[in-house]
């Protein structure tokens, strides 16, 4: 997995020629494009409907194929205060490139609208997948997505100084063309660098649902926020409940689930769309490593370093069947392993 080290962040180039592929990214080449907006705009055909990809808080986001590559093009719908967002997410993602993120290749800086443009990714998000009663994913392939979403948050916090997401959720999950997750939406991540004036001014921000308890003025902010909020969404994947669902009582998934994790309940929070995962140790693990994220005591929560290596030896108990109805031959391969979880994982939540 390639990416920056701090000394080697001062070398982006932001150019005119085309931006990397994410998978040869190189720790002293990140070359961001730059764009003009009559470009964006005429790629967009003037930012039609017809090219709209969805709508978050900040703005809308568009298809367009731009030189050769399809990207999507994210477009600050208010002022100043979102294009502050933009302005956020561009500097952090110009100087790191992952093949587990939704890696930037380039925008707009024009008078007009600073406008960011990604990789486009064809399947959605991990939200709509999960929440659609269309396809349901099998185990093995939703233990390899977790596994794809910690070693992204890994990337994020090995950096120096590590990067904090702050918005982990479902949502900000997009799935590429190989069915691969990639974490994206770098609007509200910070460097978490104790004599950086933006990380101890900055209030706290993410998503309710999966926002830690914990983290209520600036300096309060760690690493072990984002596991929090992994620790929702690996709630999520193995249930199939929303983070807040106020069709069911406690409407917070963390409040439902972690006393029937507790109680050893374990099939009542798998998600009831399909069979639970065959290996016991399996069931009970994956349940475990999500409570242990969301514990209330910051420094009993894992490391994702930690979260990374027991979702490896898990995603080695369940093989990896094909994609519902998606015929891939790739994803039809059966990864046979030994069962490993170390570092305490067998004890108790
Ligand atoms: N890189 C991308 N490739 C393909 N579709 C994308 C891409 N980025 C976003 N989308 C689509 O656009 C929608 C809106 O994305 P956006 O990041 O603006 O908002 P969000 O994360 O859903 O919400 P919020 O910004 O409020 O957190 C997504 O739900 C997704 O369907």
């Amino acid at each position: 997995m390639g990416y920056l080290s701090c000394k080697a962040q001062s070398s982006i180039s932001v150019s005119n020629s085309h931006a990397p592929s994410p998978s040869s990214s190189s720790s002293k080449n990140i070359k961001i494009q730059y764009y003009d907006y009559s470009d964006l705009e005429a790629a967009t055909d003037g930012f039609s409907e017809q090219k709209l990809l969805g709508k978050g808080s900040h703005g809308y986001v568009y298809k367009a194929f731009l030189k050769g590559q399809h990207v999507a093009i994210k477009k600050p719908s208010r002022g100043l205060e979102l294009a502050t967002e933009v302005d956020n997410e561009i500097e952090i993602l110009s100087k790191i490139q992952s093949p587990r993120l939704v890696n930037l290749v380039g925008f707009s800086n024009d008078s007009k609208s600073r406008i960011l443009v990604v990789e486009f990714m064809s399947n959605g998000t991990l939200y709509d997948i999960l929440h659609s009663n269309t396809r349901s994913l099998n185990w093995g392939r939703r233990i390899r997505l977790a596994l794809q979403i910690a070693k992204a948050i890994d990337t994020l916090h090995s950096q120096s100084p590590p990067i904090i997401h702050r918005d982990i959720k479902s949502a900000n999950v997009l799935i590429d063309r190989n069915f691969n997750a990639r974490l994206g939406d770098f609007g509200l991540a910070l460097r978490c660098h104790a004599n950086d004036g933006r990380f101890l001014s900055t209030p706290p921000a993410g998503t309710m649902g999966y926002l830690d308890p914990l983290y209520v003025t600036p300096d309060n902010l760690s690493t072990k926020t984002d596991v929090f909020s992994f620790g929702i969404l690996l709630l999520e994947i193995i249930s199939g409940r929303k983070a807040i669902d106020v069709g069911y009582s406690p409407p917070s998934i963390v409040d439902w689930a972690i006393p029937l994790i507790r109680k050893g309940k374990l099939l009542c929070v798998y998600d009831p769309r399909i069979a639970p995962p065959k290996d016991p140790v399996v069931r009970k693990q994956l349940a475990v490593i999500a409570a242990k994220c969301v514990r209330s005591c910051r420094e009993r929560r894992p490391a994702m370093k930690e979260i990374v290596n027991w979702l490896t030896g898990l995603s080695k108990l369940v093989p990896l069947h094909s994609w519902n109805g998606f015929n891939n031959p790739c994803l039809m391969v059966e990864t046979m392993g030994q069962p490993m979880l170390q570092n305490g994982c067998r004890n108790g939540v």
